[in-house]
């Protein structure tokens, strides 16, 4: 089996980012001391978002249903059909649940937050010395300022990533077993936006948020907020994952907003292809479901070097990248 995965634990708004600073903007990066924007109503203009850009936040919360995995991870089918069946659903609808009893030790989670915490406050110098490299997937990066100008995400991000899983998480398996060979995987809300809205080029993503909250999953029309629970964790459905399944499924729009008061964490698990995989629906599903192909072939490795080298995640990512991607004629 063939697992490529990437984790990523991100911190924002963060002490210090590095981004460009306004009298500097066309020199290389600089770094400026975000914490002496955090309390002033003077925040820098990269991190701007337009409010056409911006839903005005709505104080709603997303109610769906948490899934149960418990029975799934015993076998017990019965149970397993109704958590499907909620999982359908959802996926159908916007891409987005929230499962509880999903094996993972919340001791684990716990001590995931205690050493990402150790890498962020480290001054910016060390956390300099392990940059991520252009179209790297280690390292660590600041606001995305060495890539983007404007509409910059208020974070840091510590990534790192590996293959060869010897355990599929419960809800990685089951999609496993459901797409067979196909599913190979290797603050000032409302205006500034921790990461702006976008969904995940990836297949799964799979994030646990601390109890500051922030994410937010747009359905129904409107911005909602996933309240955080310790004991659950949501699973985002990307964007291969909705080309693999010819466009039923919904990549999940979402966004992370934060907030002038409390630094906000998440640990993020992206689940991915093999680079050189073609992504295209099943066959065996294409006919069962008598559909005609929604999306052109493409590998990972093609979309990941637009998402980390041309184009920055948002909305409409899919589309963009079939226009730039010579082979594809649509
Ligand atoms: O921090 C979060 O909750 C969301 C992060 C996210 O959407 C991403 O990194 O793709
Ligand atoms: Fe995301």
């Amino acid at each position: 089996m063939s697992v490529s995965l990437s984790v990523l634990m991100e911190s924002s708004p963060s002490p210090i980012l590095l981004c460009p600073s306004i009298e500097a903007r066309d020199e290389k990066s600089v770094l400026f001391d975000a914490s002496k924007f955090q309390k002033q109503s003077n925040l820098p203009t990269e991190f701007m978002w337009p409010r056409g850009d911006v839903v005005q936040t709505q104080e709603e919360e997303l109610n769906e249903p948490l899934i149960d995995l418990e029975g799934f991870v015993k076998g017990d089918d019965k149970v397993t059909a109704h958590a499907v069946e909620l999982v359908r659903t959802a996926c159908s609808k916007h891409g987005f649940f929230q499962v509880t009893n999903h094996g993972v030790d919340s001791k684990l989670i716990q001590a995931a937050y205690q050493e990402i915490d150790g890498v962020f406050k480290l001054p910016m110098n060390k956390k300099l010395s392990f940059k991520r490299k252009d179209g790297g997937f280690s390292g660590y990066s600041a606001a995305h300022a060495d890539r983007f100008s404007t509409k910059l995400p208020w974070k840091e991000t510590f990534s790192f990533g590996y293959r060869g899983l010897h355990s599929d998480p419960s809800v990685v398996h089951y999609f496993r077993s459901a797409l067979g060979k196909d599913f190979e995987h290797t603050g000032n809300s409302g205006l500034i936006l921790g990461t702006g809205p976008h969904c995940d080029p990836t297949s799964l993503t799979i994030l646990h948020q601390d109890q500051v909250g922030g994410l937010e999953v747009f359905t129904d029309n409107k911005w909602h907020a996933v309240r955080p629970r310790q004991d659950s964790l949501v699973v985002n459905l990307g964007d291969t994952f909705m080309a693999l399944c010819n466009g039923r499924y919904k990549s999940c729009l979402h966004r992370a907003v934060v907030n002038r008061e409390r630094e906000r964490r998440s640990l993020v698990y992206f689940v991915c292809p093999k680079e050189d995989k073609v992504v295209r629906p099943p066959q065996d599903l294409m006919y069962r479901w008598g559909e005609t192909r929604e999306y052109p072939d493409f590998t990972w490795s093609d979309l990941l070097d637009f998402t980390q080298n041309h184009y920055r995640a948002d909305v409409a990512t899919l589309q963009s990248f079939f226009r730039w991607l010579p082979s594809s004629s649509f």
